[in-house]
């Protein structure tokens, strides 16, 4: 229970009818959760107007209701609440009404197209294994000082995230690191927050359905640096063509890492290969077990970050040197008989499948072939569709196009989509076909001893989303199967 007139502090208000002197039970911005005593705020969303349930969630028992226009009568009885913008109120009185979770915690959030929930991770491992209670908020899962919670968004909006963080603090959690997708900076998922520390990966082709351009989706992660207060860090890879822009109107301290030009946290690869990398961070050398070049600037923010939250670099180094990711990331199993590499990745975008793709040709010791199979998720982007077909074949040998998650659309449908941009050559490496299980099955018969198995897309992932419905697939344990029912 909290007074209604505390968990509206630091709301933009622009009216109040009722009483304010009033206790709450919980705080909802959906209707059907809504409980006797909750306060309902009231969203403009994507698909629907929440103001249209203003009335329903009266009727459950609300006892005040924040608003931007009302299409109805108030009732007495009922305190009416307006703002300008109720989503950004829904994250200040959300924090206000969970005790300011991020004013206990050290927050750090990390936004970027490619590489969030690896830093994320390696950041939630790291700080765990120097000795602190962490909590992580991913897109693979949240956890709480190890207990797991399951993840249904990359950033949980407003209410469940501050849930989470309120856990965190009284679990005793001394930093918490959390993805920050340029959703959830749209929607204000994460108005109210303080942040300790701010991180960018980099920034490509994604989510243009939602942004509209590429502008408004540039607009939308720097939106994440520019709230960020004076006592915090900012950290950014200055090797990406937005790196410095993302940091041009923050208030935080700005750092760099890069990998091609001078930067506060800089690193030369030495070697890599499918053992790690070998690599100069700074003047120490070290060898890590991730592959990759982008997984070597993921650890170059990692170790940033880590610095900047005031740890000793030798420790730091020395721990992140025995770390591996995030499941589902460049993960791979070798075949036992005919020494087959297959690689499962949460490649879905046309920068992460090209990286993923470079990263398997610098790996290849000699004539082995690469073979990769990839789908796009229906009801996303659609305009990177085609730049991902042609990624995937002029990258490798033979490419199998197949189904992601086709959500409402028609899979075939996506299939088309993806091979419209080919050219001629590309036209001769693909097949598609639309049953993942299939697909990957055909990859395997393809593939002769020791060539290379890309599995993309769809990573930790353990269901396949079809018209609404979540069915059990887990492109590892596919791969797996297929391995061993034809005795490769
Ligand atoms: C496109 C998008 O981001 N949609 C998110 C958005 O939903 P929405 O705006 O469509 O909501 P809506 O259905 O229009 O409803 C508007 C309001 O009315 C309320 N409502 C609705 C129905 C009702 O009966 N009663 C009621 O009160 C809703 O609770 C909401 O507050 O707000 C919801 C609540 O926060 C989110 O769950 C929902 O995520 C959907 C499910 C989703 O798939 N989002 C994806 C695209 C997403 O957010 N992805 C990002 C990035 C992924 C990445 O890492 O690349 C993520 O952070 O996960
Ligand atoms: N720093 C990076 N630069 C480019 N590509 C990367 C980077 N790190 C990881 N990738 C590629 O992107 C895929 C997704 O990585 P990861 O899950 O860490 O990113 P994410 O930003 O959390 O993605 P999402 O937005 O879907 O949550 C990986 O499987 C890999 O193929
Ligand atoms: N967080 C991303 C994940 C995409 C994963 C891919 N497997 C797909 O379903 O498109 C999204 O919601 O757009
Ligand atoms: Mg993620």
């Amino acid at each position: 229970m909290k007074l209604l007139s505390d968990i509206l502090y630091k709301v933009q208000l622009q009216a109040i009818d009722g009483n304010t002197d009033l206790q709450i039970s919980d705080v909802q911005i959906d209707s059907r959760k809504v409980q006797k005593g909750s306060l309902f705020i009231a969203v403009k969303g994507v698909a629907v107007d929440g103001h249209q349930f203003i009335q329903k969630a009266i009727s459950q028992g609300a006892v005040a209701i924040v608003y931007e226009e009302l299409p109805m009568e108030k009732n007495p009885g009922v305190t009416f609440v307006q703002t300008k913008k109720s989503v950004e109120a829904a994250g200040v009185i959300a924090h206000n009404f969970y005790g300011q979770p991020s004013q206990h915690i050290k927050l750090v959030g990390v936004t970027g197209t490619n590489g969030k929930t690896t830093i994320a991770t390696l950041l939630y491992k790291l700080f765990t294994a120097l000795g602190y209670k962490c909590g992580l908020v991913s897109t693979v899962e949240n956890q709480i000082a190890g207990k797991v919670i399951q993840a249904t968004h990359t950033t949980p909006d407003a209410i469940s995230l501050n849930v989470l963080l309120k856990q965190m603090v009284d679990e005793g959690c001394s930093h918490a690191f959390m993805e920050v997708s340029s959703h959830a900076v749209h929607q204000r998922r994460i108005a109210g927050l303080e942040f300790a520390g701010g991180i960018f990966s980099n920034i490509t082709h994604d989510h243009l359905d939602y942004h509209g351009t590429f502008d408004e989706y540039i607009k939308s992660k720097k939106g994440f640096f520019d709230a960020l207060p004076a006592s915090a860090f900012a950290i950014t890879n200055i090797d990406d063509k937005r790196g410095a822009v993302m940091l041009q109107n923050t208030a935080a301290k700005k750092y760099t890492y890069s990998l091609r030009s001078v930067a506060d946290f800089k690193g030369k690869i030495l070697e890599n290969s499918l053992a790690g990398l070998q690599m100069m961070v700074n003047d120490q050398e070290v060898h890590f077990r991730m592959i990759g070049e982008f997984n070597a600037y993921n650890l170059l923010a990692v170790y940033g970050t880590a610095v900047c939250l005031g740890e000793d670099k030798y420790n730091v180094l020395q721990t992140l040197s025995n770390s591996t990711g995030a499941e589902g990331r460049f993960d791979y199993i070798i075949s036992p008989k005919e020494k087959i590499i297959g690689i499962v990745d949460y490649a879905h975008t046309p920068d992460a499948l090209l990286n993923v793709l470079a990263t398997i040709k610098k790996l290849k010791s000699g004539e082995e072939q690469v073979i990769t199979v990839v789908g796009c998720g229906g009801d996303r982007d659609k305009t990177k569709r085609p730049v991902m077909g042609e990624v995937a074949c002029a990258h490798s040998n033979k490419v199998i196009f197949t189904s992601d998650n086709p959500r409402s659309e028609d899979p075939l449908q996506i299939l088309a989509e993806m091979e419209a941009g080919l050219n001629t050559a590309a036209r001769r490496k693909f097949v598609s076909i639309a049953d993942r299980k299939q697909a990957i099955k055909t990859a395997v018969s393809m593939a002769e001893p020791e060539d290379i198995l890309l599995i993309a897309g769809k990573g930790h992932e353990k269901y396949q989303e079809i018209n609404g419905v979540k069915h059990h697939f887990d492109d590892k344990e596919v791969l797996k199967e297929m391995f061993e029912l034809l005795g490769k």
